[in-house]
């Protein structure tokens, strides 16, 4: 049978990390780990603290090469690729975004265009790249803050734009390194259905999101893999991986799951029932 390269694309993984160790001052931050990623899948990175979800993401990033195994990022495997060129076709947001002078929430989005953190001296953004700016602040529902001044805007606001900011040079991987910290419940949920719409138009964007909380995993969620110490708990579809039994193991503390409207609550446990027999 004939496939087309759109249908090609579209079943190879965007990325995959093949039992994977990462050693750093001696120490093995990430053990056998292994992941593959498809257009389409929006994966949860969870774990407690320490347990190598930065680490793992500065590998998806093209960030760092793994000690041993092997990771391969848009087909290109880490070591005989250049990082920098691989880096422009993955979306990365940085919370720790180090813009220092006033841009408009606008001129922050168009950043993304030229991959700078300022915009370089004498450019001017194309036409398609104002339209799909403003496209994607549409999405986000950050169209009002096109003209507001970085340093006036919150921290909920600076994390919307700059989602989009990642998603202007149409990466086919989006990676979040926990996206909703710090944020009130009004600006979690903004950014939660904001990331919903975004997965809904465009079905073969594949994203990474690390997290500490399954509140702030948005409801289009479609695989997790728990870490913790550098292992793999448990990866696979969310609804499989997302049980009380592998998340109490992963924090090591006895925790329910309830899922309510796509979404999930995590809390303690009731203590079990003494046994009288
Ligand atoms: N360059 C390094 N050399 C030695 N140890 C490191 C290095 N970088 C990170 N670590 C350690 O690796 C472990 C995993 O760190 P990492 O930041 O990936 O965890 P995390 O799961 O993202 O944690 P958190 O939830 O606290 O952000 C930590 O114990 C950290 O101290």
């Amino acid at each position: 049978m004939h496939t087309s390269p759109e249908e090609a694309a579209w079943h190879s993984p965007v990325m995959a990390v093949d039992h994977v160790d990462l050693v750093r001052s001696g120490r093995l931050l990430l053990d056998q780990v292994s992941l593959v990623v498809r257009p389409g899948e929006h994966w949860a990175l969870l774990g407690p603290n320490g347990a190598g979800k930065s680490t793992l993401l500065s590998l998806l990033g093209a960030q760092r090469h793994p000690t041993r195994g092997e990771v391969h990022v848009l087909g290109h495997r880490l070591g005989r690729v250049d990082l920098r060129e691989l880096r422009r076709h993955i979306g990365h947001v940085d919370p720790r975004h180090p813009l220092r002078s006033s841009l408009t929430g606008r001129q922050v989005v168009l950043t993304g265009a030229t991959g700078t953190i300022e915009p370089p001296p004498r450019w001017t953004p194309r036409e398609d790249e104002e339209t799909r700016a403003a496209h994607l602040m549409r999405v986000l529902g950050v169209e009002r803050l096109g003209e507001a001044r970085w340093p006036d805007l919150s921290q909920g606001e600076r994390g919307r734009l700059l989602i989009a900011r990642a998603l202007m040079p149409a990466p086919r991987l989006l990676l979040l390194d926990e996206p909703a910290t710090g944020l009130d419940v009004s600006a979690r949920e903004q950014l939660l259905s904001g990331l919903d719409r975004l997965r809904g138009e465009q079905p073969a964007l594949a994203s990474v999101l690390v997290t500490h909380h399954l509140e702030e995993l948005p409801a289009t969620t479609t695989h997790a893999l728990l870490l913790r110490g550098g292992q793999v708990v448990s990866s696979g579809p969310a609804e499989e991986v997302l049980t009380g039994k592998a998340v109490s193991t992963c924090f090591d503390h006895p925790i329910r799951i309830d899922r309510h409207d796509g979404r999930w609550v995590a809390r303690a446990a009731p203590p079990a029932p003494p046994d009288l027999g």
